[in-house]
């Protein structure tokens, strides 16, 4: 599991294992690995042209060592310095292994090879200041390689908004732990490649961190499996009520999702039952109202539901519901409020602004705050789409999920029916709210990838996802082709065998 810790947390972290190391040694630990990853990005170290952009704290300070320890493997290695103050120490350091300071930063951008972005670290503030744009725009402009120390200069380390400009780099070296701004859109795409240098302070950090990002061992050890006993009842039969006579598209693809998720049978009540049965035979089909509709362990309510009745009977029942969509729109949120068992909503970006009152811009470029203010206001478990899925508990301490397996072939429509099938089966067979809506967006991206690539999904480690891979980023959408929500809820059950491959003695 990869986890994200807020900036205080790693200051307290870094403070403490600094009171028992010689002055300057985190430094040099991070340097060190900085400028590892930076010889790996160039072909040669020797000859290579490395131009450091260098800001007042000690993120400047990082730049400036791993400067030094490139310039004494016969790198040309120049410093721009666009802090009012300048890390001296690492000055020194540069100047005497030979590097220098650039008198015009454009000549020696237009020739680098790599740039290193030394900027702004944990300490920053805010954008880009306006003396700094020109000089990371002709950084980008170069075509050299832009890494990252720490964080991309510009972005915010604990809630990934960017406020104003900020550095685009291809990859980002970060010091201790991932800070939460590196896994969460809209800072995510500004950091490329993530590297973690380990620089001692692991076991300082305190034992929530603020994210966790799954990866296909700690999903495997989630997965429902039947037992030799079991029958379709005690796997967990889960009730689907969506589409309408306007949509009865989301019917099948939340059916479609649903019979994919582990649940030992699917229950489909609504108007769109023949659309059902045409495609899925399996599946029990009821006209509605849920409430008459026979015993299940979970329901799904609200993928094209338009405006059927039937959200106000199912937020009564005593199973966990999860609510998608037109759901979103037809609930009173004091009868989420008040409901004793879980609750799983699942807005998009657009959703989650209609709940909160405020504007769909405001939740993108705020997903995490925007995502545990819902799960606080409405006591609810949230999973909040889009670009970085990320899942809330309706408790405070509980870390966020953020799922590594997305894909920007995803944005399809009807793929979200599927994500709500698919999860809800996962309610039904057992697993908790957050579980299952982390599990639920792990698998249907990872299928996403396949259908998208023909086959190939991420690594078990989740590289491919958060790569470093010692050359530049592997954006999102590379290698892929158009897809439909339908292929991704067929490659549904080959993400699931892929993930239980990593499952401990598999
Ligand atoms: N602690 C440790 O043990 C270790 C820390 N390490 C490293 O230290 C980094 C944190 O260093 P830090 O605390 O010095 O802050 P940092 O990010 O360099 O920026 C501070 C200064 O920047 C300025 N500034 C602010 N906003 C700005 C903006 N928008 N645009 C431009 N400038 C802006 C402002 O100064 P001002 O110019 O206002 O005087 C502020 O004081 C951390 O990320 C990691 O790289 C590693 O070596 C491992 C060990
Ligand atoms: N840019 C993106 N990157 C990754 N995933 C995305 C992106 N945009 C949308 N998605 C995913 O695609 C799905 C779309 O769901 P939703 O918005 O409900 O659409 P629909 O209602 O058409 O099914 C969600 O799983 C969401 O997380
Ligand atoms: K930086």
């Amino acid at each position: 599991m990869r986890t994200a810790y807020r900036v205080q947390d790693v200051r307290a972290a870094e403070a403490a294992l600094m009171a028992r190391l010689p002055e300057g040694a985190l430094m040099r630990r991070a340097a060190a690995g900085l400028a590892g990853a930076c010889a790996g990005l160039l072909r040669r170290v020797y000859g290579a042209r490395v131009v450091l952009l260098v800001g007042s704290g000690d993120n400047g300070g990082d730049a400036l060592y791993a400067g030094a320890l490139l310039a004494r493997r016969g790198a040309g290695v120049s410093a721009v310095r666009l802090g009012r103050r300048v890390h001296e120490a690492g000055l020194d350091a540069l100047v005497r292994a030979g590097g220098r300071v650039a008198d015009d930063p454009y000549g020696v951008l237009a020739r680098a090879d790599l740039v290193v972005d030394g900027i702004t670290g944990i300490g920053g503030r805010g954008g880009l200041r306006p003396e700094a744009v020109p000089v990371v725009r002709a950084a980008r402009e170069s075509g050299a390689v832009v890494v990252a120390v720490d964080l991309p200069s510009g972005v915010d380390a604990d809630t990934g908004a960017v406020e104003g400009e900020a550095v685009r780099a291809d990859a980002t070296v970060t010091f201790g732990a991932y800070k939460p701004g590196l896994l969460v859109d809209p800072a995510r795409e500004y950091a490329g490649a993530l590297r973690l240098v380990d620089i001692g302070i692991r076991d300082l950090l305190p034992g929530a961190p603020e994210l966790q990002a799954l990866q296909h061992a700690d999903v495997a050890r989630l997965l429902p499996v039947p037992a030799a006993e079991s029958d379709k009842y005690r796997r967990g039969v889960v009730g689907v009520v969506a589409g309408s006579a306007r949509y009865p598209g989301a019917a099948v693809l939340a059916v479609a999702g649903a019979l994919r998720g582990g649940a030992g049978a699917v229950r489909y009540v609504g108007p769109a039952g023949d659309a059902v049965l045409a495609r899925y035979p399996e599946t029990l089909v009821h006209p509605g109202p849920p409430g008459r509709a026979g015993r299940v362990q979970a329901w799904v309510i609200g993928p094209g539901l338009a405006d059927t009745p039937g959200v106000a009977d199912v937020l009564a029942s005593d199973v966990p519901v999860l609510v998608d969509a037109d759901g979103l729109r037809l609930l009173d949120p004091a009868a989420v409020r008040a409901r004793p068992a879980p609750t799983l909503l699942t807005p998009h970006a657009g959703e989650a602004a209609a709940l909160l009152g405020t504007v769909r811009e405001d939740v993108e470029a705020r997903r995490l705050d925007a995502v545990r203010e819902l799960a606080g206001r409405y006591g609810a478990t949230v999973l909040l789409k889009g670009s970085t899925t990320l899942v809330a508990d309706p408790s405070p301490g509980v870390p966020v999920r953020v799922n590594p397996t997305g894909t920007p072939w995803l944005a399809t429509a009807g793929s979200g029916d599927v994500l709500s099938g698919l999860t809800g089966s996962l309610l039904a067979a057992g697993l908790t709210a957050r579980d299952a809506g982390s599990v639920g967006a792990y698998l249907h991206g990872l299928a996403a990838r396949r259908a998208a690539t023909g086959g190939a999904g991420v690594s078990p480690t989740g590289a491919g996802a958060y790569p470093y891979d010692g050359g530049r980023a592997a954006p999102g959408a590379a290698g892929g082709a158009p897809l439909t929500a339908h292929e991704v809820a067929r490659a549904l059950p080959g993400a699931w065998r892929d993930v239980a491959a990593a499952a401990p003695g598999a």
